[in-house]
């Protein structure tokens, strides 16, 4: 018989602590950044039924707490040897696609902070000041002919690619997702498409070798065109769709976004662009903005207010009346 995990005298006290921050700020969950494995039952008595998620960078230290007996939800980081500020935001914006924890929630961490192995820190973090993460839940307003995971899917490699740009060169570039047979027919080849030539499996962004892939190519001019299920169809083309009169986009942004926002209104397709001088992913749907997520806190706005649009004028004033902080549209 196994020995019975040891629950030490820290890690009771550092609970306590949890417990009367979790009250006092009124969070909905407390989570435990695991270390190493531990007596679940005495970790759940010990905050007193409270909600928990339980974070580890494997399987096996959170062995035995998802076998269903205790009310936690738990989340495999993989991410050792990273810092403890990625790794908690990891959790947390896991926790946040998985449902278990909503975008606005607060929440008290508890982690070794300090000393390794030592479970000596407590924060109390609040999601929508610290992160803004994109979740299923999120997209699915775009709805339409785009399935909402394969959006999800190209706006999270966006992100990567907005916030990490390649070899310390910031990258920019366009996907246009949906209803390929029509956007082709307003797209030219703006040179060699390295994709030409895969099979349909070696160009699906189902599979991270392939994501990463694309961050090389996405270096190169010119748009990617996605199917509805997430099959890279072409790299490197020229986007034309017709201009429409009334399409007006933010001051400042250039050619890209208005090849986004053209292919938006004359097709079902959806497009997500990267600004290379800003890294700022744009999703665009039927020739306007619906969705702006920064690259350095992935805060998220709905709507497209950095600046008065360029055309035409009286635009200006509708957009003026928007309230500036719209938080974000979930169905929730
Ligand atoms: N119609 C288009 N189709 C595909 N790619 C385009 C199109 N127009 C411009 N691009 C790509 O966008 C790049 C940047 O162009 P431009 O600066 O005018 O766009 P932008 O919207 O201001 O974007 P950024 O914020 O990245 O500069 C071009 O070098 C080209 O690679």
């Amino acid at each position: 018989m196994a020995a019975p995990r040891r629950f030490s005298d820290q890690l009771r006290t550092m609970c306590g602590l949890a417990v009367q921050l979790a009250d006092a700020k009124q969070v909905e969950s407390i989570l435990f950044l695991m270390e190493r494995p531990t007596d679940w039952e005495a970790l759940a008595a010990a905050v007193g039924g409270r909600s928990m998620i339980l974070a580890a960078d494997s399987a096996e230290i959170l062995d035995g707490a998802d076998d269903g007996a205790l009310d936690c939800d738990t989340i495999v980081l993989n991410m050792s040897g990273a810092p403890v500020y990625e790794r908690l935001t990891e959790a947390l914006l896991e926790a946040v696609a998985d449902d278990h924890l909503t975008p606005g929630a607060s929440v008290v961490a508890v982690y070794s902070g300090f000393e390794d192995g030592v479970t000596d820190s407590l924060s109390v973090i609040h999601l929508d000041e610290h992160l803004g993460r994109l979740t299923v839940r999120d997209l699915r307003p775009l709805g339409g002919r785009v399935p909402t995971e394969t959006l999800k899917m190209v706006v999270d490699l966006a992100v990567e690619i907005g916030r990490e740009g390649r070899e310390g060169k910031p990258v920019g570039t366009l996907f246009v997702v949906g209803e390929h047979r029509k956007v082709q027919e307003f797209c030219k080849p703006m040179g060699f498409d390295p994709v030409k030539g895969y099979t349909s499996q070696e160009r699906s962004l189902t599979d991270a070798k392939v994501r990463e892939g694309i961050k090389e190519i996405a270096q190169m001019d010119g748009a990617f065109v996605v199917s509805s299920k997430g099959v890279v169809i072409a790299s490197a083309q020229h986007v034309s769709a017709p201009p429409a009169p009334d399409i007006a986009i933010s001051k400042g942004l250039g050619a890209r976004h208005w090849a986004a926002a053209e292919i938006t209104r004359a097709t079902g397709a959806i497009a997500v662009a990267i600004s290379s001088s800003s890294g700022t992913v744009r999703v665009f749907q039927n020739g306007d903005v619906v969705l702006r997520i920064e690259p350095l806190r992935r805060a998220m706005t709905w709507r497209d207010f950095d600046s008065e649009p360029a055309l035409p004028p009286e635009k200006t004033v509708e957009r003026a009346k928007k309230p500036i902080d719209s938080p974000p549209v979930t169905d929730a």
